[in-house]
Formats: structure tokens, C-alpha cells, sequence
């Protein structure tokens, strides 16, 4: 490219940086770093609003952990593959719509924890048995209650603790509560599915914040054609780098100069950070001049957990038409569940589903080892299972890309983490699903956050730069009341 070339592509290569000044007719220039849902939300904004946007992104492929892989001939998401919040508030839910995508609802509002209503989902015990669907029922109502008991625990105490802690607090307290034998193992399951929603261990989530996030209406909703429709209808006609992992950012008072691995370097107005916190943390960014403290101190307050999914494809199905199948344990880490894709899709699929510290183990192991274990797991509960044609095994952990798969509130997590997650400087802006107060850990949080985000910087770019009466300022939310189809929804 020559230096003309360059001066009209407006992302320039930084040996002519000092050689340029913005020529008042040309629109403001973002580069967004990421393209998962974030950072394209946020470009797809800036460039219907007529700036000229870049987006760098370090994998061959779009969607960050949205990740709707087709090898089995049908869609299955190895990251990101509910909604959550099945309502005309989702955020999401207009372009849902709009797409013509199905949800299949695996609960309802009053779902018990978190996901799934109990009449879809069958225990087994490790030899095999069905846990007798009474006592799945009667745990379920006593770990209820041992979490009410916990709020009176939290009220106690002025420092936070681990849900763990506080769980065996209530269980000295409360003897009644305590389970034995095979209601023991069903109690352990309950938590492992606390711990898949967070994806980390027990001892590792607040007592404080547990509960507190504004969980939106209208229970959770499967998306049967994946995910991935969404993050292409975002993306189309924004000019993606794919292959372009960045790796550091200067800051200057006018311009923001981002370098990628290869050395090549891009210069714009303003840019906007969505990489994972994973990333952040591992500090593989190098940014000039360097984060101030207060920015660096939210990054390490701020957990990330992880989760993996080992997606199976048979010929046959051999497995009850439940939503869940699960195996129950002496200890959460041990217990384990698959999502039976079949009921939701139609498609041969089981999906298990690891969290916590023992997604990081199976991370550990060889793709085959981990299939021999999850097989294991399976033929506790189907003997006669038949070995899968297919396979597919995700590494969120140790993914250099995402290092994670979202973020959680730690214990003692200060109160304005997010505040400063999301606190631009200068010229630079972040967003992500880590910056996403009130729906962190989500698609529907990072989309808002990649919206906020672009907002933010359209503001601060036309105040800084002068009036911009050629710009076309379209909103996300004006596309978004176009859409009047309702969402269609199976299994009501
Ligand atoms: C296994 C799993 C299950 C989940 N389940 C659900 C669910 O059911 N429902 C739900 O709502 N949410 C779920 N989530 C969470 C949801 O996927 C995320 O919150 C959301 O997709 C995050 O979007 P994002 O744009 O913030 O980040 P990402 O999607 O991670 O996008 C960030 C992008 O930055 C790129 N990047 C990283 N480093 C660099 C670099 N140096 N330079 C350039 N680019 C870089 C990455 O490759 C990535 O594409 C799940 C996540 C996982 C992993």
C-alpha cells in the first residue's frame, strides 16, 4: 500500500503517523479489538453511524466464545448457546426475531436453579440407578431452603465469604438439612449445577453477590439454530481483520496507534478494547502508556471461570427424550450432566458439560482421554451406549484467545469493579461481557456493553472533533423497534 492509499484508508501504518492530520471532511476512525458479539455490536453501531471502523480479531474466525461449530452437519455451540432471558427486554431479543431464530425454552420464570425445570431432567447414582424422582424433588426443595438460610448468614457477617462457607455454616445450624447416602449425592449435584452457572467451584463464589444480578424475565431459551446467525448479521458489511491479534495499544492525546503480532500497525481516533478479561489479566497486551492502577486493580478483581463442553454425535439415540441426564456424586466435583440436544433439535447430540476446576483437569488431558471419560460417564447411566461418530472437545481455559470462559464476582469483590472495568481513557474504551454490570457473564450483557461502549465513544468523538452534520446517526435501538415479529418459542 502506498502512503496515498494509506492517508484514504485512514487506519495507517504508524511510520507515517506523524505525517497526518485528519482532514475535517472525513468521518471519525474506531478500531474495535475483538470480534466476538462486543466488539462487533460496537462496530456494527459506529459504522451504520457512518464512522470508519476496523475491527481486529487474533482467531481465523468470528463469534469469540460464541462459537457454532457445523462438522456434525447440525449446529452445536461449543461456547455461548442460551438466552437468558426470554423477553421482549432482552436486548437481543429484537434481532432474534428480526432473524427468525427459534428458542427452545428449557425453563420456565420460576425455574428451580438456574436452568432447568425438574420434570425434564433424570439423576442416575454411579452404579447406574435412577435416583427415584421423589428424593431429586425433596433435595431440591431443602438446598432451597439452605440457601434462604444462607441470606440470614450474609446479614450476620460484614465481610463476605464463600456460598460454600456459608452452606456448611447452615448445615451445623440446621441438622434437619443435612442429607445422607444417595440425598447426599443428589445435594452435591445441586451445587455442581451452582457452579456450572458460575463456572467456578462453590468455595470460589460470593456470598454477597451470588444472587444479586438482575436476572431478566421469561426463563432460558436455547437458540436451535445456534448462535452464530446473530453474530453474522451483526458483522455483514464491517470491515473484519481476522488473523490480527494485537498486541499493544498507545494512547495519544489525538490518535490511538494499535500493533498487531506481525508488526503492522493501525492508527484511529479512538478504539474500543472488547478481548476477554482472561486476556487482560495475562497482561499479554501492552499498552503505552501504561494502565493506571486503578484499571489494573479492577482487572485482577474481577474472577474468570471456565467451562467446557464435549459435544458427541451418534447414529442412534439411545438416551429418554429428558433435557438433562445427570450423574450424581459424593462430591459436586464428581458429579456431571449432558444436555440432550435431540429434545431441544432434533440432532443425535449429547453435550457434557464441565465447569469449574474440573473443566481446567480435563483441559489436562489428551482430546481421547477426555472422550474415554465422558464415555464412562455416560455408560454409568446407558451401559449399551454406542461410541459417537463424531466428537468435539473445547479448551475455554487454556484458549490464548479467551483464557476463561466468563467472569464471575470473586469473594470480597469491591463494589466498583465495574465502574472501572468500563471507565474509558482517553481515547480508549472497553467493553466486553466482564464490563457488563447487571448482566456479566452473558451474549446479551456483551452485546449491551459493545452498544454502551460505541456510544460512548460516537459521544466523545463528536465532541472532541467538532460537529459532524454528514454523519447518519442510526442506533441500534431504531433497527432494533423495526422488528415487531415475536419470538418463537418451543416447549412453553
Ligand atoms: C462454554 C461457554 C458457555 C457459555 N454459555 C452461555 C450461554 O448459554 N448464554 C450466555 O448468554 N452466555 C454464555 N456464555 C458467555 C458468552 O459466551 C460470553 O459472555 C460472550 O460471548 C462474550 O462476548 P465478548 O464479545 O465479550 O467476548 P468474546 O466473545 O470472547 O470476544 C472477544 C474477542 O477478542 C478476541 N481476542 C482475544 N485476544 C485478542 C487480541 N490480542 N487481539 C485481537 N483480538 C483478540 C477473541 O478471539 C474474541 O473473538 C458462555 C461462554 C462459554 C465459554
Amino acid at each position: 500500500m502506498d502512503l496515498k492509499d494509506s492517508i484514504s484508508n485512514n487506519f495507517l501504518d504508524g511510520t507515517f503517523a506523524s505525517h497526518i492530520e485528519r482532514k475535517q471532511s472525513s468521518p471519525p476512525s474506531v478500531i474495535v479489538i475483538g470480534g466476538g458479539i462486543s466488539g462487533i455490536s460496537a462496530a456494527h453501531i459506529l459504522h451504520n453511524a457512518s464512522f470508519k471502523v476496523i475491527l481486529l480479531e487474533s482467531r481465523d474466525r468470528i463469534g469469540g466464545r460464541i462459537h457454532t461449530d457445523y462438522s456434525f452437519g447440525c449446529p452445536v455451540d461449543m461456547g455461548a448457546s442460551w438466552l437468558h432471558g426470554v423477553c421482549n427486554e432482552n436486548p437481543l431479543a429484537p434481532l432474534i426475531r428480526g432473524l427468525g431464530l427459534t428458542l427452545y425454552r428449557t425453563s420456565g420464570d420460576n425455574s428451580v436453579l438456574y436452568d432447568h425445570d425438574l420434570e425434564s431432567y433424570a439423576l442416575f447414582d454411579m452404579d447406574g440407578r435412577q435416583v427415584p424422582q421423589q428424593m431429586v424433588i425433596e433435595v431440591g426443595e431443602a438446598f432451597k431452603r439452605i440457601l434462604k438460610e444462607t441470606e440470614k448468614v450474609r446479614d450476620e457477617h460484614s465481610d463476605d465469604m464463600s456460598v460454600l462457607q456459608a452452606i456448611s455454616i447452615v448445615l451445623d445450624r440446621h441438622p434437619e438439612l443435612r442429607q445422607e447416602g444417595l440425598a447426599h449425592e443428589v445435594l452435591q449435584w445441586y451445587i455442581c449445577r451452582m457452579e456450572a452457572w458460575f463456572a467456578v467451584d462453590a468455595d470460589m463464589i460470593s456470598l454477597k453477590s451470588w444472587d444479586q444480578e438482575n436476572v431478566l424475565s421469561g426463563g432460558h431459551g436455547l437458540m436451535v439454530q445456534g448462535y452464530l446467525p446473530v453474530i453474522k448479521a451483526l458483522a455483514k458489511d464491517i470491515d473484519i481483520r481476522l488473523n490480527h491479534r494485537v498486541i499493544k495499544i498507545s494512547n495519544g492525546r489525538s490518535k490511538v496507534m494499535v500493533t498487531v503480532e506481525d508488526g503492522r500497525q493501525f492508527i484511529a481516533d479512538a478504539a474500543i478494547i472488547t478481548v476477554p478479561l482472561g486476556v487482560l489479566k495475562r497482561n499479554l497486551i501492552d499498552f503505552e502508556p501504561k494502565l493506571p492502577d486503578w484499571k489494573v486493580s479492577a482487572i485482577s478483581d474481577l474472577g474468570v471461570g471456565n467451562e467446557n463442553k464435549i459435544a458427541l454425535h451418534f447414529n442412534n439415540v439411545f438416551w429418554p427424550n429428558l433435557e438433562l441426564l445427570g450423574v450424581v456424586a459424593p462430591t459436586s466435583y464428581s458429579c456431571g450432566y449432558f444436555l440432550n440436544l435431540h429434545k431441544a433439535t432434533g440432532h443425535p447430540v449429547l453435550v457434557y458439560m464441565a465447569a469449574g476446576r474440573f473443566a481446567y483437569d480435563l483441559e489436562k488431558l489428551s482430546d481421547e482421554s477426555v472422550l474415554n471419560f465422558v464415555m464412562l460417564q455416560l455408560r454409568k447411566m446407558f451401559p449399551h451406549a454406542s461410541e459417537p461418530v463424531q466428537y468435539l472437545v473445547s479448551r475455554w481455559g487454556t484458549d490464548p484467545n479467551s483464557f476463561g470462559c466468563y467472569s464471575y464476582d470473586v469473594v470480597g469483590k469491591p463494589e466498583d469493579v465495574y465502574d472501572r472495568l468500563r471507565a474509558p481513557l482517553g481515547n480508549l474504551f472497553f467493553a466486553g461481557e466482564a464490563v457488563s454490570m447487571e448482566h456479566q457473564g452473558s451474549v446479551h450483557g456483551a452485546y449491551s456493553a459493545g452498544v454502551m461502549a460505541a456510544g460512548n465513544c460516537r459521544r466523545h468523538l463528536m465532541e472532541r472533533l467538532g460537529s459532524l452534520g454528514m454523519i447518519q446517526l442510526i442506533s441500534a435501538r431504531d433497527e432494533v423497534l423495526e422488528a415487531t415479529v415475536p419470538l418463537q418459542i418451543s416447549r412453553i
